[in-house]
């Protein structure tokens, strides 16, 4: 058993929407390919991998080291001879070798991409849905049905409150109970205005999370706390550098509503960091890493166990992202929940077809690997990749 060939390609997932901090103009994700010798139904196994919106396509990176550590393996090195299948930690270490400790930056992404199609390969050789994988190996009881909330409230040209209302509607429509939205791209009095038109519009039917980015400085982190904690929101994400860690714990003293952060943290390091430093509290906080960013699942089981180290449950984690794997990765090991883009992001984003949002929860087919299969129109580019 062996991965014979590993493949990428860079796609666009541009659109005219901006947060505080970046436009996604020129966005792109790296989609790969992992293709074993292994033969499902008459044909092999691949196993399929995208990054998540916001860090760009890792293409250079993954053509000019990873891929060819894991090719260049002995292919003996990469199994878990117990379960007769492919190692996910074996294949992240072959894929790590000669990288130093340290500065997180972006081959976190390249590595994130490929682990999540290994994930995907390794699922499928079991004949499982990765969440029952997981459960399984961690003895825990799977929970198909997952808590989901709809992102969106993007700065948008010549978006008003009207049509931010009405996104917003859209998505209660569709059966979500939690909605987000972006702050920090605008006055405070004008953020303060399209939040109360929003709070009027969802009235007691759903909860508002504000997301700033990462963009304020410590004034204008408090300034904005003292006016939000006036509103019942779900949480006050991203609200300075993700890498501020005492910034971060100064604004629990301002803001005593649920924080949320860590998307842009990209190691279990960085997040024993935040829970070290950052005043992050276990009682109403949420962190938000994302295994599509962050060296993937394999990464992000040695993050779950410093949370566990520091005394916070896995229920605190909603990801960031909005892909299926942490889809898998909350029923399989009992996250909180994951974040959806319902308008976004297609067709990397959202649920396998036929998947409903009702009450703010989906429930998770029972597909083999990560399910990309169930989902047309993901596949269709995914299979052109392999092919
Ligand atoms: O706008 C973005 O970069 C995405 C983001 O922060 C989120 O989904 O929380
Ligand atoms: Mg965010």
């Amino acid at each position: 058993m062996r991965i014979v060939e590993v493949r990428e390609v860079t796609k666009p997932i541009a659109s005219p929407i901006r947060n505080a901090y970046i436009d996604f103009s020129k966005m792109t994700a790296s989609l790969v390919a992992v293709v074993t010798d292994v033969i499902r139904d008459g044909k092999p196994v691949v196993g399929y991998g995208f990054n998540s919106n916001g860090r760009y396509g890792q293409g250079g990176l993954i053509r000019e080291r990873f891929r060819d550590r894991i090719l260049q393996a002995d292919s003996k090195s990469l199994l878990d001879d117990a379960r007769d299948n492919i190692d996910p930690a074996k294949v992240w270490a072959a894929m790590m070798q000669n990288e130093k400790p340290g500065g997180h930056g972006e081959r976190s992404v390249a590595v994130g991409t490929l682990d999540m199609a290994v994930w995907d390969a390794v699922a499928k050789i079991e004949n499982k849905p990765l969440f029952r994988l997981l459960a399984e190996r961690h003895g825990r009881e799977a929970n198909p049905s997952v808590f989901v909330y709809a992102a969106g409230g993007y700065y948008y040209p010549g978006k008003d409150n009207t049509a931010l209302c009405a996104e917003m509607r859209g998505y209660l429509d569709r059966g979500y109970n939690v909605v987000k939205m972006k702050i920090g791209g605008a006055s405070l009095e004008e953020d303060r205005g399209r939040i109360e038109a929003v709070l009027k519009e969802i009235g007691s039917r759903a909860q508002l999370a504000v997301d700033a980015n990462g963009r304020f400085d410590l004034e204008t982190g408090i300034a904005y706390a003292k006016m939000l904690r006036d509103y019942p929101l779900f949480w006050y994400e991203e609200i300075g550098d993700p890498l501020d860690y005492a910034l971060q714990a100064a604004i629990s003293e301002f803001y005593p509503g649920a924080m949320a952060t860590g998307e842009n943290l990209f190691s279990h390091q960085d997040a024993r960091n935040l829970l070290r430093y950052g005043g992050m509290r276990p009682d109403r906080d949420w962190l938000q890493f994302d295994c599509a960013l962050s060296y993937g699942l394999v990464e992000y089981l040695r993050t779950l166990e410093v949370l566990k180290q520091f005394g916070w449950s896995p229920s605190r984690c909603i990801p960031h992202g909005g892909h299926q794997m942490s889809l898998m990765i909350a029923a399989g090991l009992g996250l909180g929940g994951n974040e959806s883009y319902p308008d976004l992001f297609q067709p990397y984003g959202g649920f396998p077809d036929g998947v409903r949002v009702e009450n703010g929860r989906v429930t998770m087919p029972e597909l083999p690997g990560i399910g990309f299969e169930g989902k047309s129109d993901l596949i269709q580019v995914m299979r052109e990749l392999a092919s």
